[in-house]
């Protein structure tokens, strides 16, 4: 602990005890937006399918190993890598019959490299440092003695499993559920620079950092490396947050899945306003029905009656039997749509997710999340059938609502952004696009910093986008000067 310390205290951080919380993350100077609090290589990390590379988690040029034919690797640079740790889950997992390798998921092979790795260090194979040390992992919390027994039945059948590929003579079952529920609540999912997960890691220095509903920083990753980036000006002596979850929706929806997977009630100062008129409005604008007069923007709660609906706004009651008829009608709809359509059926999945947006849209409030999620995945399909005007159509009405549900540097709207100015650029509108991308590296120069490839290939986009717009204004100004 006093190495973790000293290693903090020079990156002028420190950790407390809050009752209540645990162990928290403190900052000891100042940190302005952007600036990077703490970054860690993970301890262990797996891919989260198995066609990722195991070393680079890249889809591209995979071969499996020839030894366990489970893991992936893109090359031998990425295999000799990883090979200190595969040789030995490649032995274990070759002993398994091939049945029991399918049960081999990302959380099993996680544990597996735990325990490979822990035994390797402890066996001077690999070094110990103060930041990637088992001790780490023995510090954080588990939540045990509040786990069902359902959950406690579950991770011991995973315990046995892990068992029986390891075979290790000294193995401790009860630890390794232990460390399973550790994993629940202290694993990260390892997202690309979109955010979209590749894997799963343990940082147990980010573990130490606390949820917020609306914190003040943000955790993303460059490759494997978990960087935690100040979202807004941290003063001295404050508690670092990041968000544990999707803060999109409710603030009951929020604290229901924080309590289910990392078992705390949150009391964060968007979370203590629960039951307050602006967020019994902002609950229902998320999560309720649209006033039946269709240019009203007003929200609708539960009329006391019971006989349906009421608008805050106009008054108008919308009734019980109007609103179980459509979403009987959206449930027949869903019931249709596939959740990942395949190649031959994407033209049947636009069509029937558009039929649902349809009916959302005469359902749910315009700022409705169920609304958004439909947009969302008509988007990514549209995206996937080539068809940029539709898909430019659909982050133009996803924008405003990230720009209404998430704070203002979220990098998901920087993310639409991004999205919305490269599908201008393309369709011809040039100084949209300036103006969209401009503000997608606005907003991302904060969660992603400045350096990254992904972050240098905006910014050149960007320019190019200028450079074409002004061009185009130049070409205007002489067209306009022959006229004359
Ligand atoms: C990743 S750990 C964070 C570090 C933890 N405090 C510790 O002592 O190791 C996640 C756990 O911390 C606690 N926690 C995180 N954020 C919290 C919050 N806002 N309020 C109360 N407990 C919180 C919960 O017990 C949660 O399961």
């Amino acid at each position: 602990m006093a190495d973790l310390q000293k290693f903090l205290g020079d990156r002028c951080l420190t950790v407390l005890n809050i009752p209540g919380k645990g162990r928290s993350l403190f900052t000891a100077r100042d940190f302005r937006p952007g600036e990077v609090i703490l970054s860690q290589e993970p301890y262990i990390c797996v891919p989260n399918n198995e066609s990722r590379c195991d070393g680079c988690f890249k889809t591209n040029n995979l071969k499996k190993c020839s030894g366990c034919q489970v893991v992936w690797y893109c090359g031998s640079s990425c295999q000799k890598s990883e090979w200190k740790l595969h040789r030995h889950e490649c032995i274990a997992l070759s002993r398994l019959e091939k049945e029991k390798r399918m049960l081999v998921t990302p959380t099993i092979r996680l544990m597996l490299k735990l325990y490979i790795k822990r035994n390797l260090q402890n066996d001077k194979v690999m070094p110990i440092t103060t930041t990637d040390n088992y001790s780490l992992v023995e510090a954080m919390v588990s939540h045990m003695s509040e786990l069902d027994e359902k959950q406690l039945m579950l991770y011991a059948q995973m315990a046995n499993l892990v068992n029986l590929v390891l075979q290790l003579p000294s193995i401790d079952l009860k630890e390794i559920a232990e460390n399973f529920s550790k994993f629940s609540c202290n694993a990260h999912s390892i997202c690309d620079s979109e955010l979209r997960p590749q894997g799963i890691g343990l940082f147990p220095l980010v573990s130490i950092i606390n949820h917020s509903c609306s914190p003040n920083a943000i955790l993303v990753f460059e490759e494997q490396m978990a960087v935690v980036r100040a979202m807004e000006n941290i003063s001295k002596d404050s508690e670092v947050t990041i968000s544990y979850i999707e803060t999109a929706g409710s603030t009951l929806t929020r604290q229901k899945s924080l309590k289910e997977q990392y078992l705390f009630h949150c009391e964060c100062a968007g979370c203590s306003n629960i039951g307050k008129p602006h967020d019994i409005e902002e609950s229902a604008i998320l999560e309720g029905y649209r006033c039946a007069n269709e240019t009203c923007t007003g929200f609708l709660l539960r009329d006391p009656d019971e006989k349906g609906f009421v608008c805050q706004k106009c008054k108008l009651l919308r009734s019980k039997e109007e609103v179980k008829k459509l979403a009987g009608d959206v449930k027949t709809v869903s019931e249709k749509a596939p959740a990942s359509p395949s190649a031959e059926n994407k033209q049947d999945a636009i069509a029937l997710y558009k039929a649902m947006e349809k009916l959302h849209i005469r359902l749910y409030h315009s700022f409705s999340i169920t609304l958004m999620r439909t947009r969302e995945k008509l988007l990514k399909m549209l995206m996937e059938v080539e068809s940029w005007r539709e898909v430019l159509n659909y982050c133009r009405l996803i924008v405003p609502v990230y720009q209404r549900i998430y704070p203002a540097t979220h990098p998901l709207i920087g993310l639409q952004f991004y999205t919305q100015g490269k599908l201008e650029w393309l369709l011809g509108e040039t100084e949209e696009a300036v103006r969209s991308l401009a503000k997608a590296f606005e907003i991302l120069r904060i969660s992603h910093g400045t350096s990254t490839h992904f972050m240098k290939e905006l910014s050149e986009k960007l320019d190019e986008a200028r450079a074409e717009a002004s061009y185009k204004l130049l070409a205007l100004k002489d067209a306009c000067n022959d006229d004359n």
